[in-house]
């Protein structure tokens, strides 16, 4: 099965590569390979990115100068997209992730590339109260505060259900509780905003992957009411849900095998793929800019594909 082919030393070795071109996979007759567009890293895509500074005070005078952000899953994958993204546009960012050894090497990378003293690495598992603490209050004696929280930090393990409920939605409970202890503007926080990568499979059912599934409907659900609970109680933080297609990255390899006892269903995720595409990581990176920067957006939940993005109407019942 071809489209699975990729390992993980192929996926870690190409992450730079990934953000930098659009990904052809390998699916019969060449459909449903991702759409070539500009991605964050291309020279030529100046609309909402900046280029990277080599001095702090070289991001003065872009959107989200001044600006602290967390993001767990910063590693690898989309969450590493992120992070350059939100460095591309003046923020700071406190990298958390379990994967130390990548992540140290990944935080001198990008120190290089976009000034010293704009990055910090925390090895954090988002499943530990204590890791995740420690964290937040490292970034806030570092940088003074947090403006920003994307919960990216996600597995795809069927076989492992109830790690997948413990990371995928009690990890973003975790996060976003934390979050609103340093951010609520009526407990001396200067408010903030929170993205949530939840998935497409959090707005419509993935039959291969029930449990994760049910994850990322938690995570749509959860940031919708506390985006509102945050607007009724007046605590000046916006909280959003991004919701990719199929992306390019190591939790989009060895699918049969993650997909444990539902491994018969493989075949119907590949038409799937085959049906909707793929999109790079940067392709989807670059949408929390727009979530992060315009302050109406709150209680979101944007869908990322190949056709582009769109806003979710969800049905009324109140
Ligand atoms: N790849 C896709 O097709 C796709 C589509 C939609 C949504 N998503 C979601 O996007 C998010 C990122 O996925 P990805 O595809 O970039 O995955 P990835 O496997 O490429 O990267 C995940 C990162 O999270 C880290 N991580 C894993 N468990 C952790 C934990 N307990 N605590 C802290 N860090 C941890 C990993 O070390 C890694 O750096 C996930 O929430 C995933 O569900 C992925
Ligand atoms: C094999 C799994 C790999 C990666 C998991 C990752 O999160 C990607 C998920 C990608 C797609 C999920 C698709 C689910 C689709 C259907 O349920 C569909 O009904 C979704 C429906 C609606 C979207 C909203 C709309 O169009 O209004």
């Amino acid at each position: 099965m071809g489209i699975w082919r990729r390992t993980k030393h192929e996926t870690m070795t190409n992450n730079n590569e990934q953000n930098q071109q659009t990904r052809a996979v390998d699916f019969p007759g060449g459909r449903g390979q991702s759409r070539s567009r500009q991605t964050s890293l291309d020279p030529s895509f100046e609309s909402s990115c900046r280029h990277p500074s080599t001095s702090s005070d070289r991001t003065a005078d872009m959107a989200l100068s001044g600006k602290t952000a967390v993001v767990t899953g910063a590693v690898m994958g989309i969450g590493r997209a992120m992070t350059e993204v939100l460095l591309q546009n003046g923020a700071k960012v406190a990298l958390l992730d379990v994967n130390e050894s990548e992540g140290k090497t990944l935080m001198e990378a990008l120190e290089k590339q976009y000034g010293q003293g704009r990055t910090l690495f925390c090895k954090a598992d988002v499943q530990s109260e204590e890791q995740f603490k420690a964290a937040f209050e490292k970034t806030t004696e570092t940088f003074g505060g947090i403006d920003i929280l994307c919960n990216n930090a996600g597995i795809l393990n069927e076989g492992l259900w109830e790690k997948t409920v413990a990371i995928n939605l009690m990890g973003v409970i975790r996060g976003t509780y934390l979050a609103f202890e340093h951010m609520n503007k009526l407990k001396g926080g200067r408010g903030g905003v929170i993205i949530n990568t939840a998935s497409m499979a959090g707005l419509g059912p993935l039959p291969s992957c029930p449990v994760y599934t049910a994850t990322k409907h938690g995570v749509v659900g959860f940031t919708r009411a506390m985006a509102a609970n945050s607007a009724l109680s007046g605590y000046g933080i916006r909280v959003n849900t991004l919701c990719p297609g199929f992306v390019q990255t190591e939790l989009f390899t060895e699918i049969p095998a993650r997909l444990a006892q539902h491994s018969h269903l493989a075949d119907a995720t590949v038409q799937l793929v085959e049906k909707l595409g793929t999109i790079t990581v940067s392709e989807v990176a670059q949408h929390i800019l727009e979530l992060v920067t315009d302050e109406t957006k709150n209680g979101e939940a944007l869908l990322v594909t190949p056709a582009g993005k769109q806003y979710i109407t969800f049905p009324s019942v109140a």
